[in-house]
């Protein structure tokens, strides 16, 4: 390196590990001229690339110049002199990188957030559908909490509201809508019009549960055990008395099994806790039962629940149907249809067949668009089948989900002869239920 004649600053940016230090090499004031590494003329920097200060002993962070040859030379690099800012401890230095790294990281997360979001809004407010990444869609980004949201988007009471029937398929059918970019779902079981500490609450804490939405968005949500409560259809009335409700069916006996699976793995969990002692924290993860508020008898029964068959519960000794088994009541669905119809214009009340839902999709959720007044935008692409599940999976433009594994599971093996006899009973029951609906469901008579 020359020192006494003019020298050019390297041009480019690098790090450099030099014993303990890790180097910053910066030369963002390519082209200026110096008359010696050693003393370059500051002054002549311009004010921005100027280093404050050339040397300290107390502050971990040096400036000093270096010769060329001190440092590896980069490849097509012909500059006589670099600047080096250098940390002279490499704890200091790798936390300024990684605060260097998670700014470039935030910046580039809000960028491609408030991206996204440009679109969407414009599709919103134009009332045209584009295809988005559903969980996006004015929900706000993963980084930030549920309270913040973007402008123009507000909490709405739902307009339409999935009401059961249990185990019949509601959380897919709630997923599977909430494909279309024109719907919001929220995103638990909100309970508020079947429970009445909940429902005491009032409607604001009901709509503080509902997700951030567009105006022109629909807002659902679903709550299975709405349909089997006598309360429900008059207080969804006085909320709204034109919402619209989705109701999905199954055919009752299939229906039932699934009932009795879920209830024996949850009685099978809360016996586990009871005989290990571990039954005092109030509820299990699915929030369906309390050990704190079971006493003796509810935990024998359900101890006795858990583990007798469905035969067993379903038929009494003296071979008749036991149609105060709750699963089995609750597909007694004329026996709950008759309240909402009473409350409800037919034609606020979508019946959707849950055992073809399951089979092919594409062509209930076509119905279902049409019913809410949306442009059909949910189609085959949207799913695949998966083999190991053996039900449909989702997909959008960047994601694929099968629902979780307490949806879709492996049935208990149940005696023919018990699920024909069931289906002699539910015939006449079914019948009933398809005049009320006007619609024959054709599920089995035998
Ligand atoms: N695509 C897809 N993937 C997985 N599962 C599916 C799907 N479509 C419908 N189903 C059926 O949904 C049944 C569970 O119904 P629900 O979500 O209403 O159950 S719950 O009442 O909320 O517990 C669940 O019942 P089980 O098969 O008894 O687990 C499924 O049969």
């Amino acid at each position: 390196m020359g020192s006494n004649g003019p020298v050019m600053m390297h041009s480019g940016f690098g790090l450099f590990y030099e014993k303990d230090k890790l180097l910053f090499h910066l030369s963002s004031y390519s082209g200026m001229e110096f008359q010696e590494c050693e003393r370059p003329n500051l002054t002549q920097m311009p004010n921005k690339a100027r280093p404050r200060r050339e040397w300290s002993t107390l502050s971990p962070i040096d400036v000093l110049w270096m010769p060329r040859s001190a440092m590896r030379p980069a490849e097509g690099d012909t500059s006589d002199c670099i600047l080096v800012v250098g940390i002279s401890r490499p704890k200091m230095a790798a936390a300024f990188l990684s605060v260097a790294l998670l700014s470039l990281f935030l910046t580039f997360h809000v960028l491609y957030d408030s991206a996204v979001y440009s679109l969407h809004a414009a599709s919103a407010v134009e009332g045209r559908a584009v295809e988005l990444v559903s969980q996006v869609r004015a929900t706000p980004p993963l980084l930030f909490s549920s309270k913040v949201h973007y402008p123009r988007t507000s909490r709405h009471l739902p307009q339409a509201i999935i009401i059961g029937v249990r185990k019949c398929g509601t959380r897919a059918l709630l997923e599977m809508l909430f494909l279309h970019p024109q719907i919001q779902k929220a995103s638990g079981e909100v309970h508020f019009f079947d429970r009445d500490d909940n429902y005491g609450k009032g409607l604001e804490w009901y709509r503080r549960k509902m997700p951030y939405s567009f105006r022109g968005q629909i807002t659902i949500e679903k709550s299975p055990s709405y349909f089997v409560t006598p309360e429900v259809p008059e207080r969804i009335r006085a909320m709204n008395a034109s919402v619209k409700l989705l109701l999905i069916v199954r055919e009752p006996v299939t229906r039932a099994i699934s009932d009795y699976t879920q209830l024996r793995i949850h009685a099978a969990t809360a016996s586990t806790l009871i005989i290990n002692g571990n039954g005092s924290n109030g509820s299990n993860s699915n929030g369906t039962l309390s050990s704190r508020s079971i006493n003796g008898q509810q935990q024998q029964s359900q101890q006795v629940q858990a583990t007798r068959s469905f035969e067993e519960l379903v038929i009494r000794p003296d071979g008749t149907i036991n149609e105060s088994y709750r699963p089995v009541a609750i597909s007694l669905y004329h026996t709950f249809m008759h309240r909402w119809l009473e409350v409800f214009s037919r034609e606020q009340i979508l019946v959707v067949n849950g055992d073809q839902l399951i089979e092919d999709p594409v062509p209930q959720l076509r119905k279902i668009e049409s019913f809410l007044g949306l442009e059909p935008r949910i189609g085959r692409h949207n799913f695949y089948f998966n083999h190991t599940k053996g039900f449909y999976c989702l997909r959008n433009e960047t994601s694929e989900k099968c629902l979780r594994e307490s949806k879709g599971r492996r049935h208990p093996r149940v005696s023919p002869l018990v699920v024909t006899k069931l289906r002699r009973f539910f015939n006449e029951h079914n019948q009933r239920f398809y005049e009320l609906v006007g619609e024959d469901l054709g599920w089995p008579e035998e």
